[in-house]
């Protein structure tokens, strides 16, 4: 009969144990979360309540005794066939619409939370009456960690006298460290110190209030500096940092509302979005990732979001679109809180950018407007020093950007003697912020340094001189050939810079290419060879102004001078601050040596002389 319903059709079975261990070694961080757990059905309850009946009494309470742990709301209560479906159906939930999902109000969502108390008890003991049923008895659910579970009416007498749930846990052997009573008090306060309803845990008759809300930036305060006083104050007393400086946070449409908090040391942009959520005053964790945009990553945040989602563990936030959207809204706060900050407070902007200029910068690269607002204050390594662009272009209308940090420190001693204005784009955003400023700044022009330009800004020497100094010249070139590098005689500042080593982005590369053909064999290094490149080759520019380049010019030992130029090179080199090649390095000590030999040859007769009289 092939149209009669299988026979081999079964509902799934589930291993509660199985499930135990998944939840509590994959979803949940830790068992401590069973408390978070507990409390959040209860405040539901107590939410769902409140809704047919406003004034229904509010407050949750856990006591904590020898057998386990026991709490008790005045929430909504259960009837038997609500136990029947929500307590014993895994990922059933009274909490979610058909329709819309999970209902706005409420914590919870998902169906298994109540489950997370496995990981701590051996058994769950729900006693309950329905306030949507004023008939309805008391009943009793009764779960054990094998897996079954029991529902039935209380005996007479034990009825509860209000509507409400109790939920009595027993420790699973080993887990009783969990239910110690500052433990519980501990992580009551941790998860559920901003929840909307009290909760007090009680041990032994004495009794702690655990929640403390409403959160520091929903009270009020006699005046702003008050205000200021209290939050800070209050984010030193979370975060263990004292911290620079706040940005409130009060994005009604999305329900968020909170601080902002400025580090104060340079943060690690890697490390950003440690924040410390609360969803509905419930803790979401403290080092959640995901609410700012990562150009934020000088703010650690304490915040309460009502429309933000968990994900299923409750320990992170769900990635969806309403969650972008805050980021960007977020984001716009940060930027407005800063053009604030340069309008009203520019001491407190100094402070701020003196700690975090990387992160304004990023976020500058990307909106200009910001930048024109933060351009009098972000300042820049130039040959004038750390200024301000708008300080800079009012001294050099024509600016030469280095294109690394090895670049600039090569030129910036000379370009500034010559009075030439470069600035080094070799940091993160720099090189991006200077190219944005001739439309800032009208009239002043940004090139990128090439290095031609600062031996263009040098001065020529006299060519009578240069015809003079010819024999010395070649031979110096003859002594550089080989390493690639070319010898040219200029006057500049400052005197006592004896030579320059100068190298293009090309020459560099023409470098790297050599020193790779060098070391391949075969095919490889053919394929090298043929790259080779005509481009301009490095150059050891000397300083005719200097008095040692006077005098090597007459040494007529054409031996000495040659080690002389290479002494010049390496020096010139160990100038630039570049990693030395092992070739460069064993130059620089074969001619640093050879020298010293002669200067002992030199002083040897006198020495001989001195002795023999
Ligand atoms: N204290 C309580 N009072 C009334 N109903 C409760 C109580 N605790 C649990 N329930 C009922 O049991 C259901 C399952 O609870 P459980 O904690 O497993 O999941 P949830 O709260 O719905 O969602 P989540 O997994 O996100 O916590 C709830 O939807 C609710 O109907």
């Amino acid at each position: 009969m092939p149209d009669e319903p299988s026979e081999d059709l079964h509902s799934f079975q589930v291993d509660l144990r199985g499930l135990v261990d998944l939840l509590s070694q994959h979803l949940y961080s830790s068992p401590r979360v069973y408390i978070r757990e507990l409390l959040q059905n209860a405040v539901d309850a107590v939410t769902a309540r409140a809704k047919l009946e406003p004034d229904a009494p509010r407050s949750i309470r856990i006591l904590v005794h020898e057998g386990g742990l026991r709490i008790t709301d005045p929430g909504i209560g259960l009837t038997e066939p609500d136990a029947h479906r929500f307590l014993s159906t895994i990922g059933r939930s009274s909490k979610r619409d058909e329709l819309a999902g999970a209902r706005q109000e409420f914590l919870g969502q998902f169906g298994i939370g109540l489950l997370a108390c496995f990981t701590v008890a051996e058994s769950i003991r729900v006693v309950t009456r329905s306030a949507a049923a004023p008939d309805a008895p008391t009943i009793q659910w009764l779960a054990t960690s094998d897996g079954t579970y029991s529902v039935e009416r209380v005996a007479a007498g034990q009825e509860l006298a209000e509507p409400g749930t109790r939920v009595e846990l027993t420790p699973r052997a080993g887990a009783e460290r969990w239910f110690v009573p500052e433990r519980v008090v501990e992580l009551a306060r941790e998860y559920g110190a901003l929840l909307p309803y009290e909760v007090t845990v009680e041990h032994e008759g004495r009794v702690v209030r655990t929640t403390d809300s409403p959160p520091m930036w929903d009270r009020a305060y006699p005046s702003p500096v008050a205000r200021r006083m209290a939050l800070m104050d209050y984010g030193e007393s979370v975060l263990g940092f004292a911290p620079l400086d706040l940005v409130e946070f009060d994005l009604p449409l999305v329900g968020i509302r909170g601080v902002g908090y400025v580090l104060p040391q340079p943060a690690n942009p890697t490390e950003s979005g440690r924040h410390r959520i609360h969803l509905k005053g419930m803790l979401l964790g403290d080092a959640v990732a995901g609410l700012l945009p990562d150009w934020a990553f000088f703010l650690r945040c304490l915040v309460t979001a009502d429309a933000l989602k968990p994900t299923a563990s409750r320990e992170a936030l769900y990635e969806d679109e309403t969650l972008a959207a805050v980021r960007e809204a977020l984001g716009g706060r940060i930027r407005d809180w800063l053009t604030e900050l340069a309008v009203q407070e520019p001491a407190r902007l100094h402070a701020f950018l003196s700690v975090h200029a990387v992160g304004v910068k990023a976020l500058a690269c990307h909106d200009a407007g910001l930048l024109r607002i933060m351009l009098p204050y972000l300042e820049f390594e130039t040959t004038d020093g750390r200024v301000p662009l708008t300080e800079f272009a009012k001294a050099h209308k024509e600016i030469l950007v280095a294109a690394s940090v090895e670049e600039f420190r090569q030129v910036a001693a000379i370009a500034a003697a010559q009075g030439v204005g470069v600035a080094n784009g070799g940091y993160t955003y720099d090189s991006e912020l200077l190219f944005q400023l001739p439309e800032l700044l009208p009239g002043v022009a940004v090139e990128q340094l090439a290095a031609d330009s600062i031996t263009d800004a040098l001065d020529p020497v006299d060519p009578v001189e240069e015809l003079r100094l010819a024999g010395f010249l070649t031979a110096a070139r003859a002594t550089l050939e080989p390493l690639d590098c070319d010898v040219i005689l200029r006057e500049f500042q400052p005197y006592s810079v004896s030579a320059l080593h100068v190298e293009g982005r090309a020459a560099r590369q023409e470098r790297t290419r050599a020193e790779a053909e060098a070391e391949s064999e075969g095919l490889w290094a053919e394929l090298l060879g043929a790259l080779k490149s005509t481009q301009p080759r490095a150059r050891l520019v000397l300083n005719h102004r200097n008095p040692v380049i006077r005098k090597l010019a007459q040494i007529p030992d054409p031996v000495l001078l040659g080690t002389a130029v290479e002494a010049l090179y390496g020096q010139a080199l160990l100038m630039t601050h570049r990693p030395l090649r092992p070739a460069d390095t064993a130059l620089l000590n074969r001619a640093f040596g050879e020298l010293l030999g002669w200067a002992t040859q030199v002083a040897r007769p006198a020495t001989d002389g001195q002795e023999a009289a």
